[in-house]
């Protein structure tokens, strides 16, 4: 990667249901190499829509134009309306999505340990094979798991959901992509669990010097740790920018409200 290069570029995403209603509006979003962008807006906002669009998967039944830059050299561009299997293949080398809901993110019938060595054989061919257990157990370490032996030999059931999420992390840190797309990885999780694992992920990106795109619908969540923001309603986005341009002097509505709201929860917190 080079500086001048993106870590991530989306030109132009549009995406229309089979009736030709608009769910994304001609999207542009840039992030640069080892940069962090937080995408936020209200229920229904296209959130899912753009994390499946980056992805180069979106759901069925929906026509998306737009073209997708990955920053590596050479960089990768990608036409999104006609992605083909070598660019499936690109883009799941570069980037990662960790999903909200743990359980989608992992195999209900494969062990932990065998779903980390899986995916360090896929990603990390250059690993020795007998390393691959060690280096699984180093990343459920990394994931701050105590018992990291009883985790690897564990269904995902086995788990608590924070434990799954922090096994989703690993899973998806582990193959060494270079982007994270992390759709509202904490949702599922009470607020301990969930700053855990935002700190666990800050670090975890911060180490590897990582891209991230961190979607979600909790303004101080996000802002935490992306140093852009982009604001995001009905399809469209309707601001961008630095983080601390957007808290401090929000310029859209729909931005004042987040946080108005975050500054109101926050001073019924502090009391
Ligand atoms: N496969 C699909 N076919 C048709 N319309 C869809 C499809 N997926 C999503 N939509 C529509 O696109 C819009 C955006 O949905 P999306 O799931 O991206 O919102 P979101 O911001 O992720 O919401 P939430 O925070 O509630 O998950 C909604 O109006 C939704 O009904």
């Amino acid at each position: 990667m080079t500086a001048e290069l993106p870590g991530l570029a989306v030109h132009g995403l549009t995406v229309r249901d089979a009736r030709d209603r608009v769910l994304l509006d001609d999207v542009d979003l840039t992030v640069p190499p080892g940069g962090r962008l937080g995408v936020v807006g209200p229920s229904g906002a296209g959130k899912s829509l753009l994390v499946s669009a980056l992805a180069g998967a979106p759901p069925a039944g929906v026509a998306t134009t737009g073209r997708l830059t990955l920053g590596t050299a050479p960089p990768r561009t990608i036409e999104l309306g006609r992605i083909t299997p070598a660019d499936r293949a690109g883009l799941a080398a570069d980037l990662v999505v960790i999903h909200q809901d743990s359980l989608r993110g992992l195999n209900p019938c494969l062990t932990i340990g065998r779903q980390l060595t899986d995916t360090l054989r896929r990603h990390r061919p250059d690993l020795p094979r007998r390393r691959r257990a060690d280096e699984s157990l180093a990343w459920l370490s990394r994931v701050r798991m105590s018992d990291r032996e009883r985790v690897a030999a564990a269904h995902p059931h086995q788990l608590s959901g924070g434990m799954r999420q922090r096994v989703v992390i690993a899973l998806a840190l582990c193959g060494g992509q270079t982007i994270i797309v992390a759709d509202e990885p904490t949702t599922a999780l009470d607020t301990v669990h969930q700053a855990e694992c935002l700190a666990l992920l800050d670090r975890l990106c911060s180490d590897g010097g990582r891209t991230l795109v961190l979607v979600g619908h909790d303004l101080a969540l996000v802002a935490g740790l992306c140093d852009r923001i982009a604001v995001v309603d009905t399809g469209r986005i309707v601001e961008q920018g630095p983080t601390a341009g957007i808290v401090s002097s929000p310029s859209h509505q729909l931005t004042r409200d987040l946080v108005a709201e975050t500054r109101r929860l926050r001073n019924a917190i502090d009391g």
